[in-house]
């Protein structure tokens, strides 16, 4: 059971600090999503854990770094973001050769494949596959040496929606089978049903750390739909609490109050409640908000002296 373990990693860029006193662990057994805005270091922070790039700080995979894995295929299972493949090399050839230096026989090669459903175009060029099935060449690569952790940046890239469904179960699969699997993407929802726990980055640091309804529950987004005939007593009692009350037809959206606490306040204010549903926040809300200071990427303000900001 592999536990990969980054400890304070840092990367600098001329003076760009793209990667900032990054710590956090992946635990066997389950999916870790990374998120952060574009820019935020995401990829960064994944050659650093392969010792791809030089930087600050360390990762382990069960207390050994990267590079002095023995088989390292073995052990670890990749997928960057640029496309490692030789466009006219056959895919099933370009397998092989990553397979034999690593001690793993053609058979498996053929069983990725297979799992990746490439069978049929196996004996084909790379160069003319279509970007999820590039994408799927390099699951298979990353499969190969049936590896204990896997480390996915963006897997499901160009992945058609039937393709991105496919991929979550052999992730969740993977995953359920003991191994540790760190994963990229862009695609909230998607991560919302993928993962169990988040990594949060922004601006190369780390934003939250922790299991997915924690980083939900925390956001202070969600709310409580609350329908009432008795509205002017209740209104009150919920705005002595604190919460802020919003008309919503004949609904009132309350945040910043529990259903419990609406609960107490409507018996103590003699007002019949008709509904009370609590809604939580979406991972996409809470992301938007956890993110809202130190996403790079906003639309570019023009200041009163006409520069840009
Ligand atoms: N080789 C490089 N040289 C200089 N700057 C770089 C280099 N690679 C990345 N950067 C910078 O480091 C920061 C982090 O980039 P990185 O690609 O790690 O972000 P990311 O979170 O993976 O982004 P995206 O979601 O868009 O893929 C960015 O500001 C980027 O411009």
């Amino acid at each position: 059971m592999a536990l990969i373990e980054a400890q304070s990693l840092g990367k600098t860029f001329g003076n760009h600090r793209a990667v900032d006193d990054l710590s956090f662990t992946v635990r066997p057994g389950s999916v870790t999503g990374f998120l952060g805005p574009n820019g935020s270091g995401k990829s960064t922070t994944m050659r650093l854990m392969l010792g791809l790039d030089r930087g600050d700080g360390a990762t382990t995979f069960d207390g050994v770094r990267f590079g002095d894995l023995d088989q390292p295929m073995r052990h670890v299972g990749a997928l960057l973001e640029a496309k490692p493949f030789h466009p006219t090399r056959r895919a099933r050839n370009h397998l092989r050769m990553l397979a034999a230096p690593n001690g793993i026989p053609d058979r498996r090669v053929d069983e990725v494949v297979e799992m990746v459903g490439l069978t049929d175009v196996a004996r084909g060029r790379p160069g003319k596959f279509s970007l999820g099935m590039g994408q799927r060449l390099g699951i298979a690569a990353a499969l190969l040496g049936d590896p204990h952790t896997l480390i996915l940046d963006e897997p499901s890239n160009g992945l058609d929606p039937q393709g991105i469904t496919w991929l979550r179960n052999l992730l969740k699969h993977l995953a359920g089978q003991g191994r540790a699997v760190f994963v990229s993407s862009h695609l909230l929802q998607e991560m919302a049903l993928l993962a169990d726990e988040l990594v949060v980055i922004g601006r190369g640091r780390m934003l939250a750390n922790g299991p997915v309804h924690d980083f939900i529950a925390h956001s202070g987004l969600g709310d409580v739909v609350v329908r009432t005939p008795d509205l002017s007593a209740l209104a009150p009692r919920l705005e002595s609490l604190g919460a802020t009350l919003t008309a919503s037809g004949d609904s009132l959206v309350v945040r910043g109050a529990t259903a419990e606490q609406i609960g107490d306040a409507a018996q103590a204010a003699g007002a019949r409640l008709h509904q009370l549903t609590t809604r939580e926040a979406t991972l996409e809300e809470a992301f938007l908000e956890a993110t809202g200071l130190s996403e790079e990427f906003r639309g570019s303000h023009t200041t009163n002296d006409g520069g840009q900001r």
